[in-house]
């Protein structure tokens, strides 16, 4: 199998890194538009090898593509991350129209790959990765929810002083600070509803800090995060090569599911060989619908801007 992950910044690097230590691949390059360094998070990556065990080999290069052909899954990280204070939408300016020519260039050479775009505006990079491609919409995945539900899950274990494992809980919806919907009507602690376990304003208090999860690690560091990113997006690669057919949730191209169309958004997919293989309906109460719906009229508002920036 070969992979390729185009960005080798924080969170294209830890990708690259878990898909390694995991051996999920054969081969693995790392692309970047900067000059020499994919090379070199390559080689240091490479050097860790026989520390830790693993087999597959990393390949950094700058900037030629012909170098990822025959890729089975491509993982899109280029562009700029955001930096305290700002959205995610405000980095569509700039990411869009990376976003847009590394797709074009990634299925030059590798027309049979399933790509993830990570890139933020996440939602909105999709649906121009969906658009410009032309690809079956299976093969089109936004990793987004699959990080929101695992940063929902911490925070509920934080609430409940319990194993973070032993929680089940989604986030559906988009991946912006408004516009993610942690579901806790629906999460369970070993089957038990949180609900029994948590009174209600510390279970708003955990969807509040989940929604915001990721601005807060930005007011931490300085920039956005890497690790729990870089690990869901190796997790669906992980989902996809092993043809796990687990559930997640991911940005995916709704026609009428959830009851939106011609749009990318987070909903609970089965991720196996063939991308993203089946929308599962969580039956959502009609507060829930309300807030989906809201979270796609903002999302649409995004889509648009691709539109006035002449790239769909
Ligand atoms: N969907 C999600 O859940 C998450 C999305 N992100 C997003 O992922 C992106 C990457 O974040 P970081 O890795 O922290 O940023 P970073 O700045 O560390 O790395 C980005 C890399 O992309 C490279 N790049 C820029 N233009 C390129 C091009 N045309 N071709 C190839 N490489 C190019 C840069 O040289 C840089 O090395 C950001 O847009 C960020 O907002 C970050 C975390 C989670
Ligand atoms: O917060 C950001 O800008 C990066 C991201 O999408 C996340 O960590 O959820």
């Amino acid at each position: 199998m070969k992979v390729t992950v185009v960005g080798a910044g924080a969170v294209g690097a830890t990708c690259a890194d878990n898909i390694a230590r995991k051996e999920l691949a054969n081969e693995l390059v790392l692309l970047d538009i900067k000059e020499g360094f994919a090379e070199g998070k390559a080689i240091d990556m490479m050097q860790t090898a026989t520390l830790l065990g693993f087999d597959t080999k990393i390949t950094g290069i700058t900037g030629d593509y012909s170098k990822t052909a025959g890729s089975d899954v491509v993982v899109i990280t280029s562009g700029l991350p955001r930096k305290p204070g700002m959205t995610r939408e405000e980095l569509i300016g700039i990411n869009a129209g990376i976003v847009k020519g590394v797709a074009e260039n990634i299925l030059k050479f590798s027309p049979g790959a399933i790509f993830i775009v990570v890139s933020n505006p996440m939602d909105t990079m999709t649906y121009l990765a969906l658009k410009s491609l032309g690809l079956p919409k299976e093969r089109i995945i936004g990793m987004g929810g699959t990080l929101d539900s695992s940063r929902f899950k911490f925070y509920l274990s934080q609430a409940l002083n319990c194993n973070p494992n032993d929680l089940q809980g989604f986030v559906i919806g988009g991946h912006g600070d408004t516009t993610m919907i942690p579901l806790t009507r629906l999460a369970t602690y070993q089957s038990l509803p949180v609900s029994n376990l948590l009174d209600k304003a510390t279970l708003d208090k955990v969807a509040a800090d989940t929604m915001v999860g990721g601005a807060t690690l930005t007011g931490l560091i300085g920039t956005s995060a890497w690790y729990a990113p870089g690990a869901a997006g190796a997790t669906l690669v992980e989902a996809i090569l092993r043809d796990e057919k687990k559930l997640f949730t991911c940005c995916v191209s709704l026609e009428g599911e959830y009851g939106q169309s011609d749009i990318c958004l987070g909903v609970p997919v089965i991720i196996g060989r063939n991308g993203w293989e089946k929308i599962i309906d969580f039956k959502l109460t009609e507060d829930e619908q309300t807030a989906f719906n809201k979270s796609a009229d903002a999302v649409r508002n995004m889509n648009n801007v691709l539109a006035e920036m002449k790239l769909v």
